[in-house]
């Protein structure tokens, strides 16, 4: 069977974008995503996303397998690639009206702005330990500033889900954080069942944050969207900085506002690539 793709990246966070809508289920299995998302002998990508028909009065779902072949729940680079791929999926690159689309962290409302960026509503994030989930404290608790211990040290946490989990720590220098080393650590560390994300933040102003980060199913990425909400958040918990943040990321910046309504909106670019077939 042949198989047409566009790949998209944002902020250098690269995927594979497949037109599914002739079918509620992924076209390609979590196998052949790994072979696809092989940076030397496949495509070459973070993780590979599918547009199928939207359900309970959604107008698309989204899923999404990662680079080891493992679904996460949500994508924030990736919801804003697809909104883009599906304005040239419906030729309508001016699509600026609000999308509903499901996703296994619910419904996600991605909307394509004048300037050719996209502007996400990412809900709400959850904070409860059995959400997350994690047992470093008591399920119906918040988890902030808890003691983790990961490579020979105490590393203080904070954890916030954004339909999927993010472990947050905040560093005096981003730079100097041995990632491939302590990366892995964190993600399958046992107080996570589900695995984590792992982000490190430096605060540098209270409206600014650098960020790295350590993805769970896909290791050191150029940028992670969920996990710049999920920062964001962790940083107003902890009394570091505003509702209102620029995230630099490796591959750029997001702007991320906590809104008095607890949504999160994210806004960032998403670009094409290239288009090609797999056969
Ligand atoms: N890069 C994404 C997150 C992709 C999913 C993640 N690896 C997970 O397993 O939760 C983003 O931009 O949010």
């Amino acid at each position: 069977m042949t198989i047409e793709f566009v790949k998209y990246h944002g902020l250098g966070n690269d995927f594979i974008l497949i037109d599914n809508r002739a079918s509620s289920e992924p076209i390609v299995t979590p196998e052949q995503a790994v072979k696809l998302c092989d940076r030397h002998f496949g495509i070459g990508a973070d993780g590979v996303i599918f547009a199928l028909p939207g359900t309970n009065g959604a107008d698309y779902t989204m899923r999404i397998f990662n680079s080891d072949g493992s679904e996460p729940e949500m994508c924030g680079n990736g919801i804003r690639c697809f909104a883009k791929f599906l304005g040239d999926l419906e030729a309508n690159t001016n699509l600026t009206s609000c999308l509903r689309i499901h996703t296994l962290a619910g419904i996600i409302v991605p909307q394509l702005t004048a300037d050719g960026q996209v502007k996400v509503d990412m809900g709400e994030p959850r904070l409860l330990a059995a959400e997350i989930p994690t047992t470093l404290t008591a399920a119906g608790e918040k988890v902030i500033n808890q003691s983790l211990d990961v490579a020979d040290r105490t590393w203080s946490v904070t954890c916030v889900s954004m339909g999927n989990p993010h472990c947050i720590t905040f560093v005096d220098d981003v730079a100097a954080i041995p990632l491939e080393e302590i990366g892995p650590q964190f993600e399958h560390h046992p107080v996570f069942p589900q695995r984590t994300n792992t982000e490190f933040i430096q605060v540098t102003s209270r409206d600014y944050l650098k960020m790295r980060v350590w993805e769970r199913g896909a290791g050191a990425t150029l940028a992670c969207g969920t996990g710049a909400c999920a920062s964001l958040v962790a940083g107003v918990l902890v009394g570091k900085c505003d509702r209102v943040a620029t995230v630099e990321l490796p591959g750029g910046c997001l702007q991320i506002e906590w809104s008095q309504d607890q949504k999160l909106y994210m806004t960032g670019p998403a670009e094409r690539v290239f288009a090609g077939k797999i056969e």
